[in-house]
């Protein structure tokens, strides 16, 4: 079998141990091969020889059937005895140019990488693929490394630009988390995995089949289109400020007759503020943090907004739980890291949160934005930004947008909104937003508002549901520019009435500009610039 034309993207780790009882291990490789696996790799770290010999010997008899490359894992000399196509030698396992020197010609090598410099070793070794994980924590292997995570392995596979070397990501993966995972891999560069390696998420099955038909499914969708804007939800025919007020406009016209559920696990600070401001854009709130209710919540909310403003233990375990749940249920998230330069526990906070699950949109002031990061260019104090902006807002929100693979907003006196590809900046708002507390918090509210209208209506459009290989649908882009002009603009309204006097009467004067808020009113006073 040629290398360059073996197909990655189903690539099945054997577990013996883990089939169902009473389920032949034989039968169970046959019914994932029909399923649509692509690649087997046998694993037995318990067999004695006679019996790996015989286990590999009879699973290459049927890869072969099904024109499937066989790899064996670490056994050089298995692999020569039953002619596999190949061997995965893992960091404590034979040296690839020693594996290479051994075996045939053509042979695959795939190596398992956990760092950056193991995978930095592979490339220099002249590995054909590399398994990089674990990507989430898993039951099938015994965790002495630290997990890559999915960000990590993006800024991996960045490593692999310009080598034909392939990447599979392995741990953890299943049918629930795979669209997430391909998604939240691609790296800042556009570089994509090009398969999933699993191993219970098909031997666990009483039907492998049908568990590597629904997994090569949604890995076969993912893969059309072009890599960098692959699974994103934006438009693919560019932007103007006009196509943008259309689209806000029927947003704004469709939350009303919608009213969207919008699930958010907000700090204690803003909560009754937010819930009425998402009252007056015509959504429905619904503010609840328990772990325990996050499954059902997912099922019935529009959108979902994640806000660390005054972290709990209780609340941090529920926002793991409900940003999975909406992932696997294609439903929007939208982030809002309050205060994360503030301490250590909500930068560690964060980055596990954005590991476990893929935001849809990230808003944050500049103090927060570059607090995730890692950057010293902003400053923050507590949940503000001190000081000036970021030199170059522009670039700042565009490469972040490719590297977190979401809508970034940078809010302040100017916001700027980005998809990795083009900017829009707003300058609609009042001073007075920033003299009150939670005006941020409240954009999260609002953004969430519509980035569950645009997903709703792009899934009724479709009247079929949702895409299989596209996270979330609809335009998130333009839902984001909706939360902030709305917001700002109804703000504007609302700094000018004779009844405000100041930041205090202004909040009240806010929520009722905004329930009274028409889509000529922000076509008006729109402020918007797109790059
Ligand atoms: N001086 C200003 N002029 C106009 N608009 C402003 C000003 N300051 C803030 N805003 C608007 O207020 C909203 C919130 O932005 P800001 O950057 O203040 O959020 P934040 O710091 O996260 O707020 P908080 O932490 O209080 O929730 C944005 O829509 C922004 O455009
Ligand atoms: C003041 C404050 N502290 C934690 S959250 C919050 C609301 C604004 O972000």
């Amino acid at each position: 079998m040629l290398q360059t034309s073996i197909d990655y993207s189903l690539y099945l780790v054997t577990g013996r141990e883990l089939l169902p009882q009473g389920k032949d291990y034989l039968q169970s490789l046959e019914e994932s091969l029909e399923g649509g696996v692509t690649v087997v790799q046998i694993r037995e770290k318990k067999a004695e020889t006679a019996e790996f010999l015989d286990i590999a010997s009879k699973s290459k008899d049927i890869c072969a059937r099904y024109n499937v490359p066989l790899l064996i894992n670490d056994r050089i000399d298995i692999a020569l005895a039953v002619g596999a196509d190949g061997v995965h030698i893992g960091q404590t396992d034979m040296p690839v140019s020693i594996a290479r020197k051994l075996l045939p010609k053509d042979s695959i090598i795939g190596v398992s990488c956990n760092t950056i410099e193991e995978l930095e070793m592979a490339i220099k070794d002249g590995a054909d693929y590399v398994g990089i994980g674990a990507v989430y924590a898993t039951q099938t292997k015994d965790l002495v490394k630290p997990l890559v995570g999915v960000r990590g392995v993006g800024s991996m596979l960045r490593l692999l630009d310009g080598t034909s070397i392939k990447a599979v990501a392995i741990g953890g993966i299943n049918l629930k988390n795979v669209l997430r995972t391909l998604h939240g891999t691609v790296s800042e560069t556009g570089h994509a995995l090009d398969g999933i390696a699993v191993v219970s998420a098909i031997v666990t099955s009483i039907n492998p089949r049908q568990a590597a038909a629904d997994l090569a499914e949604i890995i076969r969708e993912f893969k059309k289109g072009p890599s960098l804007t692959r699974g994103l939800s934006i438009s693919t025919n560019g932007y103007t400020v006009d196509t943008i007020i259309n689209s806000i406009t029927t947003l704004m016209k469709s939350i009303r007759i919608l009213n969207p559920l919008i699930h958010q696990i907000t700090n204690n600070v803003v909560t009754t503020q937010s819930a009425n401001v998402t009252i007056a854009l015509g959504a429905s709130p619904i503010m609840a943090t328990t772990a325990d209710e996050m499954s059902d919540l997912a099922e019935i909310c529009g959108a979902l907004l994640v806000n660390i403003g005054t972290l709990t233990p209780p609340a941090y375990a529920g926002m793991l739980k409900a940003g999975f749940h909406v992932n696997a249920l294609k439903k929007p998230v939208v982030f809002d890291p309050v205060g994360v330069g503030a301490t250590e526990f909500r930068k560690k906070v964060v980055k596990d949160l954005l590991d476990k699950w893929q935001a849809t949109v990230i808003k944050g002031n500049a103090g927060e934005l570059a607090a995730l990061v890692g950057s010293n260019e902003v400053a923050s104090k507590g949940v503000d930004t001190a000081g000036e902006g970021f030199k170059d807002p522009v670039l700042f929100v565009k490469t972040l947008a490719r590297r977190e693979r979401c809508i970034i907003v940078l809010t302040g006196k100017t916001d700027y909104i980005s998809d990795g590809h083009t900017c829009a900046i707003l300058n609609n708002g009042h001073q007075f937003l920033g003299e009150i507390t939670g005006s941020g918090c409240a954009t999260g509210s609002c953004i969430a508002s519509y980035c569950a209208v645009a997903s709703l209506l792009a899934r009724a459009d479709r009247k079929m549901g949702a895409i299989p290989g596209q996270l979330v649908e609809g335009d998130m882009f333009v839902a984001a520019i909706a939360g902030l002009l709305v917001f700002n603009v109804a703000a504007e309204f609302a700094a000018v009435r004779g009844d405000v006097k100041g930041p205090g009467t202004f909040f009240p004067a806010l929520v009722d500009e905004l329930a009274s808020l028409t889509p000529e009113k922000v076509v008006r006073r729109v402020k918007i610039q797109i790059v």
